[in-house]
């Protein structure tokens, strides 16, 4: 790209050295520039991208783009001095990319709990309707059909404007964004033009980073600011009227909105809710008339979720027998709710709830169909180092289990002691265990079920890996509670 063109985006405080004509290409990462490229210098929370200059420019650096001083030899290296390197990056990545989310249908997907579930589920019906699109979120960044890993929920602003434009050259006409409270606040969806925003729930989590609901419901509420102005664009809200904030997603958006819900008045209105172990169908009011909807997902959050979906594809313009029939046989997403294939007399679920609200949400999914005589079993770890609020509250929706069992979720560099104090703190009940050795809790939930019981492991959901100290381990709670049910169960039964 022209260098000159490229710039003009900035406000420039000064310039060393001489622009080439053309850029190659841009980076935030030294590791990961290329020869004739730019490097922009990002103060993070843990380094200083100022400190990478001389290795970005050992990697063929021809611009550096800083807001403190850097050395460099100005014949031939040039800086661009800026106030904030972290705002010039969200202005430079959309530019060099070509403003890529304009030439797509873009679908923002944002709340505590649901927004991987809601995502998969639009990008599935998408594609069984024949229509090429892609997906980035928890999971990885979907690209129609072939999964990329990604570090963050929501990517750092260059990364997503690459991903987008990789969709874009592929020949995808949607993509659908997970959108973290992070990514919003930290710029990370600059320039990205969201046609359609939605909003699944908000409850607690992440106050380590946000402190107040406040600050946390504001920040969500930035994917609806970000719908922007140009009324003259078809573009929608699509809200759960049952949440509270929901309201405030409302206020951020001059564009239509449109509501779902099962208790609240809502434009779509699910009622005579059958839930059942194996599926979920339910009555549809909508704007167009009264369906019968029928999925096999469970649970009276995944109603919710469906709900969110049907909204947003009825937004872009799909028939709803399109959408509905596509909904029917979407599967699981991977760890939500998924439960493990297998012949021993137990019933094991994989789930990602990590917040109070999803802890409840995913005990209440399976305890209505549990016999009077079996358990059911959760185990739940925390994180370290991270939201320490939310722990006692965790544990204190976790009681409704029969039997409990306290770990840890990526224990980083805290010790087991302070996270499973801080989560026993919140217990209702005295029938628990704390193990903070996930691999020794999964074996200890094992080691208590009986035939007919149902365990759930909650935290870890798609994730095959534990970081310990700064190390990340490989770790599976499937293949660890099937080796040891094996053991207790009986030789020769296997997973299917
Ligand atoms: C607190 C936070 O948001 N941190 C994010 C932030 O990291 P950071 O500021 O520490 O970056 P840094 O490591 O200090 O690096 C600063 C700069 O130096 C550069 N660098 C670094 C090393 C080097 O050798 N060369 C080099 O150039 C880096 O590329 C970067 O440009 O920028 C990184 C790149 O974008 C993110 O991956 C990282 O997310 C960390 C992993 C994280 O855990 N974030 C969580 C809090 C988060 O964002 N979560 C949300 C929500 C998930 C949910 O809803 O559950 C998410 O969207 O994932
Ligand atoms: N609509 C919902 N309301 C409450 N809980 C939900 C909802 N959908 C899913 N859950 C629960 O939350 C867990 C996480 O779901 P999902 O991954 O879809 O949410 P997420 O918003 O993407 O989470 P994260 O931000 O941590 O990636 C699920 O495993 C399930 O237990």
């Amino acid at each position: 790209m022209e260098s000159d063109y490229l710039f003009s985006s900035l406000p420039i405080k000064k310039v060393e050295g001489i622009l080439p004509e053309i850029v190659t290409d841009l980076a935030v990462d030294s590791r990961a520039v290329n020869a004739g490229g730019v490097f922009v210098c990002i103060k993070g929370f843990t380094v200083d991208g100022h400190a990478y200059v001389q290795k970005a420019i050992d990697q063929g650096a021809r611009v550096i783009v800083a807001s403190d001083t850097v050395n460099v030899d100005a014949e031939k290296v040039a800086v661009v001095y800026v106030e904030d390197t972290t705002r010039a990056i969200a202005l430079l990545a959309p530019r060099f990319f070509n403003y890529p989310s304009k030439q797509m249908t873009m679908i923002g997907v944002t709340g505590t709990n649901g927004k991987t579930s809601v995502s998969n589920m639009l990008n599935s019906i998408l594609q069984q309707a024949g229509e090429k699109s892609a997906v980035t979120g928890t999971i990885g960044f979907n690209l129609d059909g072939v999964l990329y890993e990604t570090e963050n929920t929501t990517a750092d602003v260059l990364t997503t404007q690459r991903m987008i434009s990789e969709a874009v050259n592929a020949g995808c006409t949607t993509m659908t964004m997970e959108v973290s409270s992070h990514g919003l606040i930290e710029g990370r969806l600059s320039g990205t033009e969201f046609d359609i925003a939605v909003f699944t729930n908000l409850s607690h989590d992440h106050l380590d980073y946000h402190q107040t609901m406040d600050n946390y419901g504001h920040a969500k509420g930035l994917l609806f600011a970000q719908l922007g102005q140009d009324l003259a664009q078809s573009k929608f809200g699509i809200v759960n009227a049952d949440d509270s904030w929901g309201r405030r997603m409302k206020e951020m958006t001059p564009f239509p909105i449109l509501t779902y819900g099962v208790h609240e008045q809502a434009d779509f209105k699910a009622y005579d809710l059958n839930l059942t172990a194996e599926g979920t169908s339910f009555q549809l009011r909508s704007p167009v008339g009264e369906f019968e909807v029928s999925m096999a997902l469970i649970g009276e959050f995944n109603v919710y979720n469906a709900l969110a979906t049907i909204a947003a594809l009825f937004a872009k313009g799909l028939e709803m027998t399109e959408i509905l029939d596509g909904l029917a046989v979407i599967p699981a997403a991977k760890g939500r709710m998924e439960r493990v294939e297998t012949d021993l007399p137990l019933t094991i679920y994989v789930d990602y709830a990590h917040s109070p609200d999803a802890i409840e949400k995913a005990i209440q999914a399976i305890l209505p169909y549990k016999n009077r005589e079996s358990k059911l079993i959760f185990v739940i770890g925390t994180g370290g180092n991270r939201d320490r609020k939310k722990r006692p509250i965790m544990a204190e929706k976790a009681s409704i289990a029969d039997y409990v069992i306290l770990t840890t979720d990526d224990p980083r560099d805290e010790p087991y002691d302070s996270i499973l104090s801080e989560l026993e703190a919140g217990m209702k009940h005295d029938q628990y265990a704390c193990i903070g050795d996930r691999e020794e809790a999964v074996r200890h939930a094992v080691s208590v079920a009986e035939r007919g019981d149902i365990i759930i492991f909650a935290g870890k959901g798609h994730e095959d890996f534990q970081i310990v100290g700064k190390e990340k381990l490989p770790h599976s709670d499937a293949k660890i509670a099937l080796d040891e049910a094996g053991k207790k169960f009986g030789e020769g039964i296997v997973e299917k």
